[in-house]
């Protein structure tokens, strides 16, 4: 009880108060008590439920929730007992073991681990002893007056352009020959400004072209056996770019020619009796673009290097051919006074033979070989065959490949200007590379050709288009194919003419990403060694 509510005995009630606090007070103890007997009831209750519940097979447990208020993140404590430090590999030797046992376990019977500078000079010894058996083998295939190796170091295989701006470059093989064609007085393209082989400062002594469009040399000539310049590699990296191949060299004067071409050999080719297929690619570009050359077959070839199992091709080549004007281009724009970027039909044509004359003369493959060709390296393929310019070339005249592969190709020249009238470019480009004569343009047309004739030793064309190109429509792949099949010299043919969809690649993308080209390339080379 409060002081407060304590009645005072001086005043004169104070008895009645007391009574009247009696009062209330019982009547205070009563609701109390009928309170106490209800949270009995209730405790009852719980108990039931409680008990209940135990019987019963729900679950008893809270479901967990991620806002348990004591909730913590355990986070153990990391105790690191003992390690010996991670030892470093040096590139190309991570297939040594690695040891981590303890010290105590190393008996003396172990092999002494080589240190980074025994790694060193054994790799060195090896590459030495590669390049000696490497001189021996270009001895023997180009005679004593073969070019001995720029350095006394290997030389190396043309890497392909790591990267370069543009799709996938895939790794090649570590095995092969590159040899990269170019005559001293050439000037680089836009390309080969960003290229490691561009720095090279090796020259060769004579100021020769290697291939000129009115090269006629006899295949003992002096001449090839002169120009046999090869390089040399089992191994794509180097850290001696002199070593590379020039592929565009500038000449001291500053002009330009684009008579040179790649090679690729897999493994020294037999002269005599060559078996194998040889793959020559001929690149796009609208007959005038300086960004797309004979390196844009780089990415196809190192997967073709990759894949190929059966060695059915012995060689690739990949040819470059002067361009026609491309004043407008936005980083390399063509000078008027610039002879390889001012060509115009049959300048192009008469290159590509001649470049094909070339190499069959210093290889001997003859008509074992597949021509292929991207869009207007695709109308060149087919314009090989079609024996309009072969009396003009220059040369005596070149063997007919087993094959021809035409991806995206251009081979009616009026139906695409007329199928792109909106873009004046079409109209600029085929100007500018075959004159405003219409009636040139038609007898330029694979589309015109008679392949019965002009091509009896053919086995198989392959006309292959993808459904993404945004430049080249698909008309122009069956117009193509109609004209091998309708066949003018009334005897059935023997050659196989396939048309080819793909459904996907954008024209560029066949070539860039390197897998298209590389695929269709395999698709013809099996169907050639079947029928060969
Ligand atoms: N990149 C080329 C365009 C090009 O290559 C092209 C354009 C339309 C149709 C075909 C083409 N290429 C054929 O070789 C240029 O800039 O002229």
């Amino acid at each position: 009880m409060s002081k407060e509510n304590i009645p005072d005995a001086w005043d004169d009630d104070w008895e009645t108060q007391v009574d009247q606090q009696g009062e209330q007070a019982t009547s205070n103890e009563r609701a109390a008590k009928a309170s106490k007997a209800e949270r009995l009831a209730k405790h009852a209750e719980l108990n039931r439920k409680l008990w209940d519940s135990a019987e019963s097979t729900d679950n008893f447990f809270l479901d967990a929730k991620n806002d348990v208020p004591l909730k913590t993140e355990f986070k153990p404590a990391v105790k690191v007992l003992s390690r010996k430090p991670t030892p470093k590999i040096a590139p190309g030797m991570s297939q040594l073991a690695l040891d981590d046992e303890d010290d105590e376990n190393e008996g003396s019977s172990k092999k002494h681990a080589p240190s980074p500078e025994e790694l060193r000079l054994r790799a060195q010894r090896e590459r030495e002893e590669k390049q000696r058996r490497y001189e021996e083998a270009r001895e023997r295939l180009f005679g004593s007056s073969a070019p001995a190796s720029r350095t006394a170091s290997p030389g190396t295989l043309t890497p392909p352009k790591a990267g370069e701006g543009k799709g996938v470059r895939g790794k090649g093989k570590s095995r092969g020959i590159r040899d990269s064609k170019s005559p001293p007085e050439n000037t680089s393209n836009s390309r080969s400004k960003k290229s490691p082989i561009d720095n090279s400062t090796d020259r060769t002594s004579d100021g020769r072209q290697l291939y000129e469009p009115e090269y006629s040399a006899k295949p003992d000539s002096s001449f090839l056996q002169k120009r046999g310049v090869l390089q040399l590699s089992d191994s794509l990296s180097t850290s001696d770019e002199s070593q590379q191949p020039i592929r565009s060299p500038r000449g001291p004067d500053g002009s330009t020619s684009l008579h040179v071409l790649d090679v690729y050999l897999p493994r020294p080719p037999p002269r005599e009796d060559p078996r194998g297929l040889w793959v020559i690619y001929i690149h796009g570009g609208a007959w005038r673009d300086p960004d797309v050359s004979m390196e844009s077959f780089d990415p196809a070839l190192n997967l073709l290097l990759e894949w190929q199992q059966k060695d059915d091709i012995v060689g690739f080549a990949s040819i470059n051919y002067r361009l026609s004007p491309y004043h407008r281009h936005s980083t390399n724009p063509s000078s008027s006074s610039d002879p390889a970027r001012n060509a115009e039909h049959p300048d192009h044509i008469h290159d590509t033979l001649a470049a094909i004359y070339f190499l069959q003369q210093k290889y001997g493959f003859k008509e074992r070989y597949l021509l292929v060709g991207h869009s207007c390296g695709a109308t060149l393929a087919f314009q090989t065959v079609m024996g309009r310019w072969s009396q003009t070339s220059g040369n005596v005249g070149i063997a007919l490949p087993f094959g021809i592969l035409g991806v995206a190709g251009i081979y009616d020249l009026i139906r695409i200007r007329d199928n792109h009238c909106n873009a004046s470019v079409y109209q600029t480009f085929l100007e500018d590379a075959f004159g405003k004569s219409e009636g040139i343009w038609t007898e330029a047309s694979p589309t015109s050709g008679d392949y019965d004739k002009s091509w009896p030793n053919g086995k198989l064309a392959l006309v292959v288009h993808s459904l993404e190109d945004e430049l080249v429509e698909e008309e122009q792949a069956t117009l193509m194919v109609q004209t091998l099949r309708r066949g003018g010299s009334g005897e059935e043919s023997k050659r196989l003419n396939i048309l080819h969809i793909l459904e996907t690649g954008k024209h560029d993308e066949i070539w860039d990403r390197g897998i298209l080209l590389a695929t269709v390339i395999a698709k013809a080379v099996g169907l050639l060694t079947l029928k060969s």
